[in-house]
């Protein structure tokens, strides 16, 4: 048996930082939705061999124990006793190491997938729990859609979905460690976004208030060592985007955009000097991901 499932990718609209827990996380508040950006996982059952494959042409994406997407099939099958294996095809279109939890989608992916390959009837619920072990973004990417995510990034709280509008991401050839982002960060000395403020304008459907509320308290650690990324937030403003952020841990910077020429414009701008550039719509509502 052979099943496809789609991986998308999140941007952080707001992004809060509260205090450094006595077990070395941060809490944290923030508002996360999942973006048209998406990886493909192509699970095939190996009925004859109890063994846990990754196929993955991309050379930043481990094909061992350290890929998320093999950590999600273990705990299962570990907390399961499943006697049977799974080979596990990553087609990576989502940058790595770039802020958009592209390998937390594997792993949430991962987890949808083999709940049906496997057989074994686990809520949405119940897989977000599972998740929350192999990292703190796995328990949002299993449910997509929209959410005020708290406590270390794994208590979700759906809410409505932003006002349709596009999203260009442009990635500068760097990756950054989430742990070293969090470590470096001086939280007395930033100013915080105002989550509550984000969540009420999107139940609202207020576009204008949503571009204003954009923020990110992990941006100044990035920026500070980055500077290419604010270079690039830079450029997406002066291209005409309504609102500028960097997504996460970074270094990934995306624009919300209204208007489809406006997006061309910024689209073409930014293709002049980074590689890595896309346009996208937001996937919006909780929905069918496979
Ligand atoms: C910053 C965010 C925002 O959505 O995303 P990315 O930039 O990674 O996409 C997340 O908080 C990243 O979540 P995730 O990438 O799953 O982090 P984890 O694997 O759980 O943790 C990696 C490391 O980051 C630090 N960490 C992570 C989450 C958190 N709430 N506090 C932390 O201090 C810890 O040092 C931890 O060892
Ligand atoms: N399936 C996967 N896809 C991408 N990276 C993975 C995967 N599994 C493990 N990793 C490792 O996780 C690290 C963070 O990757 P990723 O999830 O893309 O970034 P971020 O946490 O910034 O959103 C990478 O450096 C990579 O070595």
């Amino acid at each position: 048996m052979r099943l496809s499932i789609k991986a998308p990718a999140k941007i952080n609209l707001s992004l809060d930082v509260l205090y450094k827990r006595p077990d070395g996380y941060h809490e944290v508040k923030m508002v996360m939705t999942t973006i048209d950006l998406a990886d493909r996982i192509e699970l095939v059952a190996l009925p004859e061999e109890d063994a846990i494959r990754i196929v993955s042409q991309n050379r930043f994406v481990p094909d061992d124990c350290r890929n998320l997407a093999y950590q999600a099939a273990k705990l299962l099958k570990e907390t399961f006793s499943i006697r049977q294996g799974v080979a596990i095809s990553i087609t990576k279109h989502i940058p790595v190491a770039a802020g958009l939890a592209g390998g937390s989608s594997d792993a949430a992916a991962t987890l949808r997938g083999l709940n049906k390959l496997w057989q074994l009837g686990l809520t949405l619920d119940e897989l977000a729990e599972l998740g929350a072990k192999i990292g703190s973004d796995v328990a949002f990417c299993v449910y997509g859609g929209t959410a005020l995510a708290t406590g270390r990034g794994e208590v979700i709280t759906p809410i409505a979905s932003p006002p349709p509008c596009w999203v260009v991401l442009a990635k500068p050839p760097i990756g950054v460690s989430t742990a070293e982002v969090y470590r470096n960060l001086e939280l007395e000395r930033v100013s915080h976004p105002d989550v509550d403020a984000m969540v009420r304008a999107i139940e609202r459907q207020d576009y204008a208030a949503i571009c204003r509320l954009v923020g990110n308290v992990l941006e100044e650690v990035t920026l500070k060592k980055y500077p290419e990324v604010a270079h690039i937030k830079e450029q997406m403003k002066r291209f005409g985007a309504d609102a500028v952020l960097m997504s996460g841990s970074g270094p990934t910077v995306f624009g919300l955009i209204e208007h489809d020429s406006r997006m061309q414009r910024v689209y073409n701008g930014l293709r002049g000097f980074c590689d890595q550039v896309f346009a996208v719509r937001m996937l919006g509502e909780r929905h069918s991901l496979d």
